[in-house]
């Protein structure tokens, strides 16, 4: 068997065409363009890529985009202040702070900061209720993004025992609640799960994000498995890398995401329609 591939890219430049023209339709009516402010604290170099990214696609689907460099000596309560701008500024629907941020900050305090109304990330405590009690709002773009390339595939998740490797707050819990919400039954593993081949082993639904080049086995994959890797690793020769063994895994799944194309694209896509929603659901 080989698995279809799910084309993140092909999707995400799709939601986009359609932001695109949505924003359009506003702007012909007089309405303002979505704006969203990008704060990136440091100088990490693939934050640095990846906030230029968001950045450009920002200004392709024609919203308003605002930068702020700051430098990685920058204090938490200089931070503070500058979301705390940022959540009153009219033209501003979302704020996005990249993380990781540096050691001297906190980033649990810096999120809970943001309003939830501007938080586009999804990642705010009442963002990440809202979500838990089944009336989602804004939803981790990750995730989201994720919920999007399994609908795709044209599946119904109703019924299908899903499983997530990875419990961050920024992936792998959000998604084990997309997941609960899709009517799965869901499992999620992490660092100290006992017998992960045995859980993997089980699933319709298979989402990794662990960060670890290919971490699981393609000999694991259920036969017929949707396989959604969210891992993005760059390997000593240069290549880019999933967390699941991608050649084997593809003998085995029914769909699976490439990396890079995948899931990559998609939470960029997600971004913009969680600014959007800001915009026209709390902002118009
Ligand atoms: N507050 C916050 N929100 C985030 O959403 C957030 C973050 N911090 N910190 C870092 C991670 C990472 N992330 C990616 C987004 C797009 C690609 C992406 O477009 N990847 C392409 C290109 C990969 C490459 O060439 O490096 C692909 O997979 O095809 C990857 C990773 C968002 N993150």
């Amino acid at each position: 068997m080989t698995a279809t591939l799910i084309d993140g890219k092909a999707i995400a430049a799709s939601v986009r065409r359609n932001i695109a023209s949505q924003v359009q339709t506003r702007t012909q009516q007089g309405l303002r363009a979505p704006g969203l402010a990008v704060i990136l604290v440091g100088s990490d170099p693939a934050s640095q890529v990846y906030v230029g990214n968001k950045r450009k696609a920002c200004e392709q689907v024609g919203f308003v985009s605002k930068s702020f460099d700051l430098p990685s000596d920058t204090s938490q309560p200089e931070l503070l202040a500058q979301i705390d701008a940022l959540n009153e500024d009219p033209t501003i629907d979302g704020i996005l702070v990249q993380l990781p941020l540096p050691k001297h900050i906190d980033s649990a305090t810096v999120i809970e900061r943001i309003r939830p109304d501007k938080d586009v990330d999804g990642f705010h405590p009442y963002n990440v209720g809202r979500l838990a009690q089944r009336i989602p709002v804004l939803r981790p773009c990750t995730p989201l993004g994720i919920t999007h390339l399994i609908e795709s595939t044209g599946i119904r998740t109703q019924g299908l025992h899903a499983v997530v490797v990875g419990a961050s707050n920024i992936v792998g819990r959000p998604m084990t609640l997309e997941l609960l919400l899709g009517g799965c039954t869901t499992t999620t593993c992490h660092r100290f799960t006992k017998d992960l081949r045995h859980h993997v082993e089980q699933a319709d639904l298979l989402v990794v994000a662990v960060g670890k080049p290919n971490f699981i086995p393609g000999e694991w994959v259920k036969p017929g498995a949707i396989v959604i890797d969210v891992g993005i690793n760059r390997l000593a020769d240069g290549r880019l890398v999933g967390d699941v063994e991608f050649d084997a895994a593809s003998e085995r799944a029914g769909h699976i995401t490439p990396v890079p194309g995948g899931v990559g694209p998609m939470t960029i896509a997600s971004l913009l329609q969680n600014t959007l929603f800001a915009c026209e659901q709390y902002h118009s």
